[in-house]
């Protein structure tokens, strides 16, 4: 054997001892021998007469249960009677199978020889019974088992169960299924030799080892047939085809071997007897005579020998690069359990700093979403209450309705009561204000709502800032939270009370001049243009109607049917259903059809209403007021007073005379009513020409409100009375501006409130964070405890030291050969 050989054996078995004893897992993926064959192929025995001696448990049936990973370690002879020759010193020789100084260490059982290789056989079956159970079951965990002896061949073997068919005892239904996956993950690595144990007695093509192989190897490069029981084959055949490779080709070649049998176990044949037996078998046997010296154990354990080695040559630097990979990632995992320099009584201090002023900036910069570990699965920090502010609290925002809540009668009871004890004569500003207030307020919950969602989302990025370093002191990581959290929710107070103060704000002052607001003629405009648009189509339909009838009659002349009716007639005819949707429609508003009530077709009902008012308004007239004079005030309200100055700056419109009557317009311009008195129809801008045609047929027509001063001061549910329609057209104004004042006071708060939390909260955590930790925790007497370092991750950061270790030593071990 090449001195380097045994220099790469020894390395890998160093290797393995590292890796196995350390590590513990399969990261390190190293070269071994794994043997594979269907259950009582005659692995075990394979093994056995590798090693030179009984020390595997044995038996028909199933014997191997678990994993069982077997490293041969040469050792030189402590032997002084050498004798002549040096088979003694051979490996797998009769004669060298005599009781040396040899012995097995089990790696779950450390520090104890066993020189008995009869204790052996019964340890492992204690322990494979102890996982596996008594009964048949099989486990995956393997049994590792070091064999030191002069006669043995530096080697690592795997013996694994055997592939059964047919489950029995306490094995599980698929244990075809699990046995088959336990193999195919040892054969599967690379790294792995497999040797294919087939019995010689029963056909190579139903060899199951060989199957399994050529699904992991499809070449055959890493794979050794060994054929079994050649002395149980039917008398006058040979496995000279398979052993020459004619049969199946295998890069490394079959070998045949003569293991014991049951009958030579049960009656205590030696090893030294069967090895001679084979040997003999082998010199004398007709068909193998030729080829003795490739047949049997030794030669099969030198085989090995040989393709380990050069297996391992060849893996060698893929080994190597994959060590350098595990430092680096072990390194890597080491360093997140903290720095090293700052161990150490005299480097608390810095150490509690540095991990304050880490937690600081991950704060910071989990909220500016500049930090290294931003997650891709969800939104988080800075995004998330961009989020908040924009879908959660916008969105909540544009869900009220400004009119919620506001039912025609609180509408009407409003409009009432602002007009104290006179009657209403026109729409009093006072309803306006008393109504938008509580709107306004309908604001205030959201915005509640938007400045918790943030200070929720900050209490969270407050958890999870920390870094692993951090983990490894749970109570200063748990101080430097409760300090953050004690700071946010000192800001939570001022910044809700701030918030809630804006919309006390809006609600403090109405400002009916601000530019966006509709205004009390633009207000009136639309309605009367959504009414204008409705009669359109009533007249559409009529017109429709009417030319249908026309083409009906003129059919029916020409084809000499008598009509009944004149032109006059049908004309009436088909105006009817018109007047009578009109009427109808009028009788619902009265009787307050929910429609109209909820203001829902204010306009259609507006409209219906004025129909309705214009035969019987003049004899209507209730309190007995100049009609002149109630006409004035009505229009004053809504289009402006006599007097105002038509070149008044917005905003800057002198009051009216009246006392407590307030302006709602905005207008600069003149008044439609300053124009229609001054008869100047120029200064009307277009959409106010509808305004004025309505206002004049208003005039004419004297419709002036019917009104209900003798009901109730409230009503119940049963006897509310009819809008008139003067209150119809009334409600429908001011529900339009409620909307329109709503919409403004909403945007503003959309606006600001994001503003305030930002301010309020959001930056000034982020300002004062560092300082408010600093002042908080650096504290001498604090750091003692808030260093205590936590058990598991000090237990983690132990195994990582070591882990780092052994990969240096086992990369140094390589670089010695490569
Ligand atoms: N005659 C003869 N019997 C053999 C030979 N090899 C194995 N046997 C017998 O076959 C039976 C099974 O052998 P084992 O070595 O236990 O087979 P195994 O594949 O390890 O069995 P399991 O671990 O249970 O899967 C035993 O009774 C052996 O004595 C051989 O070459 N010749």
């Amino acid at each position: 054997m090449a001195a380097l050989g045994d220099d790469l054996l020894g390395i890998v078995n160093k290797l393995q001892d590292l890796v196995f004893n350390t590590i513990g897992n399969d990261s390190l993926d190293l070269p071994q021998i794994v043997v594979v064959g269907s259950q009582s192929s005659g692995k075990s025995s394979v093994l056995e007469n590798i090693v030179g001696r009984d020390f595997l448990p044995r038996g028909s049936g199933i014997v191997t249960r678990r994993p069982l990973i077997l490293q041969l370690i040469n050792v030189p002879s402590d032997r002084d009677d050498r004798p002549e020759g040096d088979e003694i010193h051979i490996p797998h020789t009769p004669a060298s199978v005599a009781g040396h100084q040899e012995w097995g260490e089990f790696h779950h059982i450390p520090g104890r020889r066993f020189f008995d290789f009869g204790d052996i056989k019964r340890e492992i079956e204690q322990e494979t019974a102890r996982i596996a159970g008594n009964n048949k079951g099989i486990n995956r965990q393997p049994i590792n088992l070091k064999v030191y002896s002069p006669h043995v061949l530096n080697l690592t073997l795997v013996d694994l169960p055997g592939l059964t068919k047919v489950p029995i005892g306490d094995q599980p239904t698929d244990i075809e299924k699990q046995t088959r996956n336990l193999i195919t993950e040892y054969i599967a690595k690379p790294n792995s030799i497999i040797l294919a144990v087939s019995p010689a007695n029963v056909d190579i093509v139903n060899s199951e080892a060989l199957k399994l192989a050529r699904h992991v190897d499809p070449m055959g490069r890493r794979t050794i047939g060994v054929l079994t029981k050649l002395d149980l084959m039917d008398h006058g055949t040979n496995a000279l085809d398979i052993l020459t490779g004619r049969v199946y080709p295998l890069k490394l070649g079959f070998i045949g071997v003569v293991n014991r049998s049951q009958q030579d176990i049960q009656g205590n044949k030696s090893l030294a007897d069967a090895l001679q037996a084979e040997r003999d078998f082998f010199r004398h046997h007709p068909a193998y005579r030729n080829m003795a010296t490739r047949c049997g154990t030794q030669f099969l354990a030198k085989s090995l020998n040989t393709t380990l080695m050069n297996h391992i040559r060849e893996r060698l630097p893929d080994i190597k690069a994959r060590l350098n990979t595990l430092m680096g990632q072990t390194q890597q995992e080491l360093a997140s359990y903290g720095d090293v320099a700052f161990t150490g009584k005299e480097h608390r201090g810095s150490l509690i700093l540095q991990q304050m002023t880490k937690f600081a900036s991950s704060f910071i910069s989990s909220i500016d979403g500049t930090s290294s570990e931003i997650s891709t699965k969800e939104l988080c920090g800075g995004a998330r209450i961009y989020y908040i502010f924009n879908s959660v609290f916008g969105n909540s925002l544009e869900l009220i309705d400004p009119n919620t809540n506001l039912s025609v009668q609180d509408i009407r009871t409003a409009i009432r009561n602002s007009t104290g004890p006179r009657p209403s004569l026109f729409v009093p500003e006072m309803a306006f204000d008393l109504l938008v207030k509580p709107q306004i307020k309908l604001l205030e919950i959201p915005s509640h709502r938007c400045v918790e969602l943030v200070y929720e989302e900050l209490i969270k990025i407050g958890h999870t800032c920390g870094s692993t370093e951090l983990s490894r002191y749970p109570r200063l990581q748990g101080k430097l939270i409760e300090v953050v959290s004690d700071l946010l929710r000192e800001r939570l107070g001022p910044c809700s009370s701030y918030v809630e103060s804006l919309i006390s704000i809006q609600r403090a002052y109405i400002n009916t001049n601000h530019p966006n607001f509709l205004g009390a003629a633009a207000a009136m405009s639309s309605v009367i243009n959504d009414r204008k648009e409705q009669e359109k189509k009533i007249a559409l339909n009529e017109e429709r109607r009417k030319r249908e009838k026309r083409r009906q009659k003129d059919l029916n002349g020409l084809n000499g049917v008598d009509t009944p009716e004149d032109d006059e007639e049908a004309v009436e005819a088909t105006d009817k259903p018109s007047t009578l949707a009109v009427r109808g429609h009028s009788k619902t508003s009265r009787s307050m059809s929910p429609a109209v009530r909820t203001g829902t077709h204010g306009a259609h009902s507006i409209a219906s209403a004025l129909n309705n008012a214009r035969p019987s308004s003049p004899n209507r007239m209730s309190h007995g007021a100049a009609q002149g004079s109630a006409r004035d005030s009505f229009l004053n309200y809504f289009f402006g007073k006599d007097g105002v100055p038509s070149s008044a700056p917005v905003g800057m419109q002198v009051p009216e005379n009246r006392p407590g009557s307030r302006h709602v317009s905005q207008n600069s311009q003149p008044s439609i009513a300053t124009s229609l008195r001054r008869g100047d129809t120029r200064t009307i801008d277009r959409p106010d020409r509808h305004v004025l045609e309505v206002a004049q047929e208003e005039l004419d027509n004297g419709s002036e409100a019917r009104d209900y001063y003798d009901t109730p001061f409230q009503f119940g549910e049963s006897d509310v009375p009819p809008l008139t329609e003067r209150e119809a057209l009334e409600t429908e104004l001011i529900r339009r501006l409620i909307s329109s004042y709503f919409n403004i006071v909403r945007e503003t708060i959309a606006d600001q409130v994001p503003k305030a939390i930002m301010h309020l909260l959001v930056n000034f955590s982020k300002d004062v964070v560092q300082n408010r930790l600093v002042s908080e925790l650096y504290k001498e007497d604090l750091f003692q405890d808030l260093l205590y370092e936590d058990d598991a991750i000090k237990a983690e950061r132990e195994k990582c030291e070591k882990l780092l270790k052994t990969y240096k030593e086992a990369a140094k071990i390589v670089g010695e050969v490569l």
